[in-house]
């Protein structure tokens, strides 16, 4: 554990780290010291030696002040370490998601907050407060072992044999008490897990008569999953416990045994006796509590693994050198292989090339890769084979400023900073002028909505824009990619959110995107397929099955314009997969 601690909080902090646990390892022996010194006190005492006694009485009060003074400043740095470790782990989590590629987000954003939060606060407190005990436990009894060699050989040998044997019941208790409690956790993460999405799915769940817990059975199932094994974990760490207590018990019987034979055979006298049980008293306490604290230090250890495996994956290669633009505003698909998960392809030799300023609609049945294309292109993940260009340039070979720098997105699961509407949209570009965001408010229909809102413009819009709908999230969204003056916009016309009056203001914004950017839109409304000035027509296998204008592909008589057929009439017009 601490040479994963020392891992993550990196080179500059590992100095502190070491001067700590230097310090906790010094209070620890110098405890096992004042406490071994009973027994030159106790014997001196003995033998009528006044002047021995007090000469040791003396060297045991520098003993307890320096053992004060020691305390102190472990104390003071543990305090340092837990400040340090926490700040460290935060920057250094930080500054290192934000080189990993966008794609390793997807479903992960719950378990990345929970260990950014919940993980490094338990590592905090654990490298500074729970090591203590632990470096004490260890320092305390080695110094108090080694002192006995000074006084009795064969109580020291006893201690020495002693030590592993209650470390080793200390450390299987540990891990019966850690294992336990690791499946307790996951029992307890996939209960919550349960109620968030029991609690976000109502309107389905109601929408399909489950209105109790009990008619929604994952729910069910996991809390009752979470009481077996909260009672599984009760037991093993009661046993756990039992094990660590009949092993010290074991062990300071066996010593108390050894002492009283030796007194009885006149090796030992009486106040020898004493002062020995006296220190196998404290011999074996600190010890102890490693086995107490251990299993809270695997659980620590977790934490830590969790947190080393963020750091250890790979961050999106950047090119040192990156590439100027050649083609501003172009898009371009060269031969391009794509799958989430090996040996499932999603795109499959996709090749098409978005020229500046025109407008390509990509149509195809749902799951045939239009949103996959548009996170190639924005480099969320990197293509398997062929080529994604960006500006002329491969996408590999921009920096992830520069890339974005040509990009505006707006997809369906807009992010809303519950800070006010203007906020929002100023995201889009922080040092534009109040009149330009006006603006771009207007042509993207905001100015509407903040008329309509109690605080207008200084509207809080709620976590994750909660105080919108779908449609009004969008708007703002397209404000700030009008405002973000990007060559390039890759839009997704969201279809639930589009009542006339959204469509009517996502419409009038594609034609202002137009006049200075290329659109890459995944179109859902026959006015955008009709107006594009080429359809991408993807089938089910993630493949271009035909490529034109509306009236190109109409005029071929295929897919398209079997389906324009079909489905013209309907609103909400979506291209589906071909019967077979
Ligand atoms: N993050 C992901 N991990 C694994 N598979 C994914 C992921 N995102 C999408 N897929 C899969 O990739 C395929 C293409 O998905 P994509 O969302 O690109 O299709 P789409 O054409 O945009 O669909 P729709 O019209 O329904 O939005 C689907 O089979 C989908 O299940």
């Amino acid at each position: 554990m601490i040479r994963q601690l020392r891992r993550v909080l990196g080179p500059e902090h590992q100095g502190q780290y070491t001067r700590f646990l230097v310090w906790a390892t010094i209070y620890g022996v110098l405890q096992g010291l004042a406490v071994s010194l009973l027994v030159p006190i106790a014997r001196n005492l003995a033998d009528g030696d006044w002047s021995g006694a007090w000469r040791w009485i003396g060297v045991l009060a520098v003993a307890v002040v320096c053992c004060g003074i020691a305390h102190y400043i472990q104390a003071m740095r543990a305090f340092g370490v837990a400040l340090v470790v926490l700040r460290t782990m935060h920057l250094n989590i930080g500054d290192h998601l934000v080189t990993l590629p966008i794609g390793w987000f997807a479903g992960k954003t719950g378990s990345v907050a929970q260990i950014a939060s919940k993980g490094t606060m338990a590592a905090g407190g654990a490298a500074a407060h729970l090591m203590t005990p632990v470096v004490i436990g260890i320092a305390a009894p080695a110094s108090v072992t080694v002192s006995m060699f000074f006084f009795d050989w064969r109580i020291g040998l006893a201690l020495l044999i002693a030590a592993p044997l209650i470390a080793l019941a200390a450390r299987a208790a540990a891990g019966l008490i850690a294992r336990s409690e690791h499946a307790a956790h996951e029992a307890a993460a996939e209960s919550s897990e349960r109620v968030i999405e029991f609690a976000r799915c109502q309107p389905v769940l109601r929408a399909f008569g489950r209105t109790s817990d009990a008619g929604y059975p994952p729910l069910t199932e996991a809390i009752t999953t979470q009481q077996k094994v909260a009672r599984r974990t009760m037991i093993e760490s009661v046993l756990g416990l039992a094990l660590n207590g009949v092993a010290i018990q074991l062990v300071f019987t066996a010593l108390v045994v050894l002492a009283a034979a030796l007194a009885l055979g006149g090796d030992l006298t009486g106040i020898d006796l004493l002062a020995l049980l006296g220190v196998a008293t404290r011999f074996v306490q600190p010890v102890s509590e490693i086995g107490e604290f251990g299993g809270a230090l695997r659980q620590i250890r977790g934490e830590l693994t969790r947190i080393q495996n963020i750091m250890d994956t790979q961050p999106l290669p950047e090119p040192t050198r990156p590439a100027t633009v050649t083609a501003p505003g172009q898009v371009e698909l060269d031969h391009v292989g794509f799958g989430y998960e090996p040996g499932t392809p999603v795109l499959d030799d996709l090749t098409f090339t978005a020229p500046p300023h025109t407008m390509t609609a990509l149509v195809g049945p749902s799951g045939s890769g239009k949103t996959t294309i548009t996170r190639l292109i924005a480099r969320f993940y990197d293509v398997d084979a062929g080529t994604v260009r960006v500006g002329g340039i491969d996408v590999r070979d921009q920096t992830t400023e520069d890339l974005m720098a040509q990009l505006a997105l707006v997809f369906q699961d807009v992010y809303l900073f519950d800070d006010t509407l203007r906020e929002n949209i100023r995201l889009g570009r922080p040092d534009a002028s109040e009149t330009e965001i006006d603006e771009a408010a207007r042509l993207a229909g905001v100015t509407e909505i903040a008329d309509r809102l109690p605080n207008g413009w200084d509207t809080r819009v709620g976590e994750a824009g909660a105080a919108l709908s779908g449609g009004e999230r969008q708007r703002v969204s397209v404000a700030r990619a009008i405002l973000k003056r990007t060559p390039i916009v890759l839009l997704d016309e969201a279809t639930a959110a589009l009542d006339p009056e959204n469509e009517r203001f996502v419409q009038r914004s594609l034609e202002t995107l137009r006049e200075h950017a290329t659109l890459v839109v995944i179109a859902h409304k026959l006015s955008t397929v009709v107006n594009a000035d080429q359809i991408i027509v993807l089938d089910e296998h993630g493949r271009i099955a035909e490529h034109g204008t509306h009236d190109d592909l109409l005029a071929r008589g295929g897919r398209y314009a079997a389906f324009w057929l079909e489905r013209s009439s309907t609103r909400g017009w979506r291209l589906e997969a071909a019967p077979s």
